[in-house]
C-alpha cells in the first residue's frame, strides 16, 4: 500500500523544503518533535502493549528515534533504545539528552516483539557496514512488527537501490513526502505499508504517486463520437491488436476501429473492422476527421510493411500511442524520431524496450524524464511504472500485481491509453489513469489471469472511478 496522489521528493528536494521551514522560524528541534510524535502515534497503535526496541542511529533519523522512544515510554510501554553510537550534534543530540529511559548498544540488543528502525533515513550515503546490516536484519527477523522511520535503514533515497536494508519491515512512516525509494524497484516491498506523515513542511512537487482517476458518466448529450473514436492498427499478430481494441472498448471509448491487413476475426461484433491494403491506405484512413486517437505497435511485426505502417502513423496529426513492435522499430533513433513529431505521442516501453531506445543515467525516474525530453510522454512499465511527461511531471505506480507479467497485458494497457487520450487530456494525466485502471483490473482478476480476463475486469475498475 502506498498513499495515492502523494508528492515524491528526492533527498535534496526534501532538505530544501525543510530549509524553507527553518527560514520561517521553525526550529530543527520543533520539526524533529513533530516527526517523532507522528511516528509514535502509529507505533503505539501497532505495538498494542508489547515491549519495544527503538534503534537509534547517529544522525537526525536517530534523533527522531529518541523522540519516538520518549513518547512510547510516556504511553506506558516498556521501551529500550539500542544506539549504534552517540548522536552527532544539534537536534539529535538534544533529543538524546531528553531520553531518560534505558539504552544499550545496538550490537548487544535483545530481540523484542516491536522494533522501531531509526538507524538511518535519507542521509545514507553508502552501503551499511556488514555488521550493522546483519544486526538490523536479525532484530527485524526476530520481531513480530517493525516500523521504519522515514525509510528502512540502508536504502538509497533517490534510486531505491538497496544498501543493506533489511527484509521484513511491516510499515514505514514517510516524513513530509514520499521519496523515490518508497516507490522504485523493490522499495515498496522493503517498506511494507507506507504511511505518510504531514509534519508541517509545505511540499511542492511535480512528482506524485498515481491516484485513482475521476471518470465521467456519459450525459444526455453524449454520443459515440464525443466519447472518442480510437483506431487500433493491427499487423502480423492480430490477437495483440484485438486485445488493445477490446481494452479501449471496455474502458469507455465510444467507438473503436481495428484497421489492418486482416482485421476480421472473432467477436466482439461491436468492434468495427477496416481492411488496410498498404501504408498509403493507412495514412488516408488515419487522417479521417472522426478519429481521435491512434494505437500502433501491438503485434505490428517488424518487417517492411510494419516499418511503413509506423511511418504512416508517425506522420498523422493525431494523438498517438506507440507500443510493442513500434518501439523496437524506433530503436536507438527513438528520441530523434519522437522529437521530430509535432502531435502528441505516448510510448509504453517495458524495461528492455526502454533500454534499447534510450541511454540515460540515474534513477528510473531520472532516465524516464530524460526520455520524455524527446517530447513524448513515456510510460516506463514494470513492477514500478514510471510515467514522465515533457513538462517534467512524473507519476509513479508501485506495487502492481506481479501476475501482470504475462503476454498481452501490455497490449491491454496500450488500448486503455488509447481510450483515455481519445477522450481528451494530455501528458501524464491520461497515462496515469490508464495505468491505474490496468493495475486495479489486475487486482480484481486475482492470481494467474490472462490478458483477456484483464479486459473483462475493466468495466468494474472503471465503475470505481465514477
Ligand atoms: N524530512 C524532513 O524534513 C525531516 C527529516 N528528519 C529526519 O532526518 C533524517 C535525515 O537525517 P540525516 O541526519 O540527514 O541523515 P540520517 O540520519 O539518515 O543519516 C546520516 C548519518 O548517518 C551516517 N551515515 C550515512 N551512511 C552511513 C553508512 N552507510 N554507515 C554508517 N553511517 C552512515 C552519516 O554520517 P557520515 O559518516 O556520512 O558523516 C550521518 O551521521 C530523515 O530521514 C528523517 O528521519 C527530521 O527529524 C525531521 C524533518
Ligand atoms: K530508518
Amino acid at each position: 500500500m502506498i498513499p495515492p496522489g502523494a508528492p515524491i521528493l528526492t533527498a535534496d528536494a526534501m532538505r530544501t523544503a525543510e530549509e524553507a521551514v527553518f527560514a520561517r522560524g521553525v526550529s530543527q528541534d520543533e520539526l524533529m518533535e513533530r516527526a517523532g510524535a507522528a511516528v509514535a502515534r502509529e507505533a503505539v497503535r501497532f505495538a498494542m502493549g508489547r515491549s519495544v526496541l527503538v534503534l537509534a542511529g547517529p544522525g537526525n533519523n536517530g534523533g527522531d528515534a529518541y523522540v519516538v522512544a520518549r513518547h512510547l515510554r510516556e504511553a506506558g510501554l516498556d521501551v529500550l533504545v539500542a544506539a549504534s553510537g552517540a548522536p552527532k550534534q544539534g537536534a539529535a543530540e538534544r533529543m538524546h539528552a531528553r531520553w531518560k529511559g534505558p539504552t544499550t548498544s545496538l550490537y548487544g540488543a535483545p530481540v523484542r516483539p516491536v522494533v522501531i528502525d531509526g538507524l538511518f533515513g535519507i542521509g545514507v550515503t553508502r552501503s551499511l557496514e556488514r555488521s550493522i546490516a546483519a544486526v538490523l536484519s536479525e532484530l527485524v527477523r526476530g520481531a513480530e512488527f517493525t516500523l521504519a522511520i522515514d525509510l528502512p535503514s540502508g536504502m538509497d533515497t533517490d534510486s531505491g537501490d538497496e544498501l543493506g536494508a533489511p527484509r521484513g519491515v511491516n510499515a514505514t512512516v514517510a516524513l513530509g513526502a514520499l521519496k523515490p525509494a518508497h516507490v522504485l524497484g523493490d522499495g515498496l516491498s522493503r517498506c511494507g505499508h507506507v504511511l505518510l506523515a504531514d509534519i508541517g513542511i509545505p511540499v511542492e512537487s511535480a512528482w506524485r504517486s498515481v491516484a485513482r482517476p475521476q471518470m465521467e458518466t456519459p450525459g444526455p448529450r453524449t454520443h459515440k463520437y464525443s466519447r472518442g473514436l480510437v483506431a487500433v492498427v493491427e499487423g502480423a499478430m492480430p490477437g495483440a491488436g484485438r486485445l488493445a481494441a477490446r481494452a479501449a472498448m471496455a474502458s469507455g471509448a465510444g467507438y473503436v476501429m481495428l484497421a489492418g491487413p486482416d482485421p476480421a476475426g472473432p467477436a466482439p461484433d461491436a468492434l468495427v473492422r477496416r481492411t488496410i491494403d498498404d501504408a498509403d491506405d493507412l495514412a488516408d484512413f488515419l487522417a479521417g476527421d472522426r478519429i481521435d486517437a491512434v494505437v500502433l505497435g501491438p503485434g505490428l511485426g517488424r518487417d517492411r510493411r510494419a516499418e511503413a505502417f509506423l511511418r504512416a502513423g508517425l506522420a498523422v496529426d493525431k494523438p498517438l500511442v506507440l507500443d510493442g513492435d513500434a518501439l523496437s522499430l524506433l530503436g536507438t533513433s527513438a528520441a530523434a524520431t519522437l522529437a521530430a513529431r509535432e502531435a502528441p505521442v505516448w510510448i509504453t516501453p517495458h524495461g528492455g524496450e526502454f533500454d534499447r531506445m534510450f541511454a540515460g543515467t540515474g534513477s528510473k525516474i531520472d532516465r524516464t524524464l530524460q526520455a520524455a525530453a524527446s517530447g513524448a510522454t513515456v510510460v516506463h512499465k514494470g513492477g514500478d511504472t514510471v510515467i514522465a511527461g515533457p513538462d517534467g511531471r512524473v507519476r509513479v505506480l508501485a506495487g502492481a500485481s506481479p501476475w501482470l507479467s504475462t503476454a498481452g497485458t501490455g497490449d491491454v494497457l496500450a488500448g486503455l491509453l488509447g481510450a483515455q487520450i481519445g477522450q481528451g487530456g494530455s501528458g501524464v494525466d491520461p497515462a496515469a489513469a490508464a495505468v491505474w485502471l490496468h493495475g486495479r483490473a489486475a487486482q480484481l482478476a486475482g492470481p494467474a489471469f490472462f490478458a483477456d480476463q484483464l479486459v473483462a475486469q475493466l468495466p468494474e475498475a472503471c465503475s470505481e472511478c465514477l
